[in-house]
């Protein structure tokens, strides 16, 4: 791997099934290229973690499955990676960032014991729109995006009952929320959290864009199920928000480069410091 400045380690949390997030991570993280490079772990079929001390970034991506439940071997891992990631932060001038997304998100508030994952009642598939909470709306990851925002949604499982005295206690911020869904009773599950300075993650995918979602619906099955779900005029509602400037391209283009320039900036400032 040619000595590029700034090194991100994608932790590949797919368990080994087809998916569109990787591809559309290693596209955003591409357009970065001429300042990084990265290299993938395959953490829950080969229980495969990066070295700490060669990565500078790190992105967790979604995948299949119950958070709650893992072999006792990947996830324990996992967890104490994440562990010795925090430990890195509190001890180190040259602080390691990291960007949960989905499934890892889900797993990481349950790992800092923030909120409660349960089952939705139904599948959650599509656009979504996204609220900033108050904390939201001054958060640099959110920055260039409207409130509400929209970004593709895909899971079963959902973060809820936030221990606000537990967020507190460790300065972990909700940044933003589901939207309201006035004729059902559900709480609002949590879409963001900002665990620490350096630390935060979405439970929407922040990476998809609008081609890759098209080719997910290219599979029949796939598109007669949420075509179902959803019913025809949601469908095709769904289909035209797919194609807004504003909407899943934006939040593309915004959030994980968001993420990688504060992340960036951050590396060289505090490196500069070091070596000067
Ligand atoms: N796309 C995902 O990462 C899904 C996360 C989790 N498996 C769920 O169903 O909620």
């Amino acid at each position: 791997m040619p000595n590029k400045i700034i090194k991100i380690a994608l932790l590949d949390m797919y368990n080994g099934e087809p998916n569109q997030g990787m591809r559309c991570i290693i596209d955003v993280v591409n357009r970065f290229s001429p300042v990084m490079s990265f290299e993938i772990f395959d953490v829950r079929v080969k229980c495969e973690l990066p070295d700490i001390n060669k990565f500078d970034i790190y992105i967790s991506t979604g995948g299949p499955g119950n958070p709650l439940i893992g072999d006792g071997n990947w996830d324990v891992k996992y967890y104490e990676f994440i562990d010795s990631l925090n430990k890195w932060n509190n001890e180190n001038a040259i602080k390691k960032h990291v960007l949960f997304i989905c499934h890892s998100f889900q797993m990481a508030c349950l790992h800092f014991g923030l909120a409660t994952v349960t089952k939705r009642n139904d599948t959650s598939f599509g656009v979504m729109t996204i609220h900033k909470t108050k904390e939201g709306l001054v958060d640099p990851l959110f920055e260039g995006l409207a409130d509400p925002f929209y970004a593709i949604d895909s899971r079963d499982y959902q973060v809820v009952q936030p221990k606000l005295s537990i967020f507190a206690k460790k300065g972990a911020k909700i940044i933003s929320l589901e939207k309201i869904r006035d004729h059902v009773q559900y709480e609002r599950a949590i879409m963001a959290v900002r665990f620490t300075d350096y630390f935060v993650g979405t439970q929407f995918h922040p990476e998809a864009d609008p081609i890759s979602f098209v080719s997910h619906l290219r599979n029949k099955e796939a598109k007669e199920k949420i075509r179902a779900m959803k019913g025809k005029r949601k469908f095709r509602n769904m289909l035209e928000d797919l194609l807004d400037d504003d909407k899943i391209y934006r939040t593309n283009e915004t959030l994980i480069p968001n993420f990688l320039r504060i992340a960036i900036n951050d590396l060289m400032k505090t490196k500069k410091m070091l070596s000067n």
